[in-house]
């Protein structure tokens, strides 16, 4: 007999639940990590921002995302909403805001 659909539903549901709060967890350890970044870039006069780095994790992004089946288009949109947000905090954080 196949299941309820309201009871998979429930369980796909709980599912995306804990993954969503495990990407959350995911991306405060991830600001907490570029915090750090954002002020030892502005103690030492660096530039908030490295094009060459992230075309290297662009590219990396995109090839695991190829591998797991997930859009690289996405992943790339993704990163780059991430990283902007980043340069903003270390933008602020060189301003001393
Ligand atoms: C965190 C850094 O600063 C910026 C943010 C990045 C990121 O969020 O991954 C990558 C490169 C930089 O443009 C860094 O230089 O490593």
């Amino acid at each position: 007999m196949t299941e309820d659909p309201t009871v998979t539903l429930h369980n796909l549901r709980s599912s995306i639940d804990n993954i969503d709060a495990a990407l959350i967890f995911m991306l405060a350890e991830r600001f907490r990590c570029t915090k750090q970044v954002g002020i030892l870039k502005a103690e030492h006069g660096m530039p908030a921002s490295d094009p060459s780095r992230e075309e290297q994790q662009i590219g990396r992004l995109r090839r695991l995302a190829e591998e797991s089946s997930l859009d690289p288009e996405f992943a790339e949109k993704w990163f780059n909403f991430v990283v902007a947000e980043v340069i903003r905090h270390h933008a602020a954080a060189a301003d001393g805001r």
